[in-house]
């Protein structure tokens, strides 16, 4: 049985997440951390102040993290300190932040750290390299989409194929809109839209002279993300105490 407790357990992946643990026949939802008491599938959830005491009495295997930066990070520290193995979705991290993690996960606890669980953003991903790869004198433009809610701009996933571009083609100014007379030079273009209900829209064009290639993916559900989230709880515990992605889970 791997015993998980969740952080941001009352918020949208959280209970998706929280739903998916607790019907799993070899999983056991333990609790869950929020802002303010509350409960989760019949399992008690904690203000985050109580989360060392809290993690101590559980002895969960696994903390699934789906909160905001900056209290992410201090779930992550919690998590390292009490021996408890992590999934990280969390997305919006300063650089800052993320050497804070680096240092509290390395050689401490496994932990896998993805701006996106779900399995098809992560094949999106490898066809965007390749993509770069053949077709680095073409226009490249980002485009993602999300709910009215979402707190950070651009998306993780945004930033993690604006890093793969950078991997494969040398690293470009990146001009987030465009307003007024401009001149396209080999600068990549980030374009982020807020509306709704959008559960998460990703695009990757890739511009030249008579033909364009747009590499896409849409999730129509939150459950791709949970459903990844879990798969990474099941595959991480008992993991070498270093930072892994979702790659490294689905061996691509
Ligand atoms: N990596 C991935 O596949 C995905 C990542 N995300 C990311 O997950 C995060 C959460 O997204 P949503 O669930 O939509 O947000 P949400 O706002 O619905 O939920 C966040 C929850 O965290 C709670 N929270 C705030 N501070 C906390 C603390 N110190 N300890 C514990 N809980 C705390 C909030 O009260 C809220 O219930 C965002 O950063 C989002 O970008 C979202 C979907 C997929
Ligand atoms: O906040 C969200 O909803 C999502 N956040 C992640 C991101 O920032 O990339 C992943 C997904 O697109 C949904």
């Amino acid at each position: 049985m791997v015993k998980v407790v969740i952080s941001g357990a009352l918020g949208r992946m959280g209970t998706n997440i929280g739903r998916i643990v607790d019907e799993a026949p070899d999983m056991e939802l333990v609790g869950g951390i929020d802002v303010r008491e509350g409960t989760l599938f019949g399992t008690e959830v904690v203000p985050a102040a109580e989360i060392d005491a809290f993690l101590k009495e559980k002895k969960p295997d696994a903390l699934i993290d789906f909160t905001v930066a900056a209290a992410a990070v201090e779930n992550i520290k919690a998590a390292a300190r009490n021996d408890v193995a992590l999934i990280v979705g969390t997305t919006g991290f300063s650089p800052e932040q993320r050497t804070t993690i680096a240092s509290a996960v390395e050689g401490h606890v496994p932990a896998v750290i993805s701006s996106n669980f779900s399995v098809g953003v992560n094949i999106f991903w490898k066809l965007v390299r390749e993509a770069a790869r053949e077709l680095g004198d073409y226009d490249i433009e980002v485009t993602e989409a999300h709910h009215r809610y979402k707190k950070d701009a651009p998306s993780g996933t945004a930033k993690t194929i604006l890093e793969i571009l950078d991997q494969e083609l040398g690293s470009r100014e990146k001009v987030y809109g465009r307003v007024g007379e401009t001149e396209r030079k080999d600068e990549i273009g980030v374009h982020v839209i807020r509306g709704g209900d959008i559960v998460g829209d990703h695009s990757v064009l890739f511009a030249g002279n008579f033909e364009c290639i747009e590499i896409s993916h849409r999730a129509y559900d939150r459950a791709v993300f949970a459903q990844g989230a879990v798969r990474a709880a099941r595959w991480v515990v008992g993991r070498e105490p270093r930072i892994y992605d979702m790659q490294d889970v689905l061996g691509l």
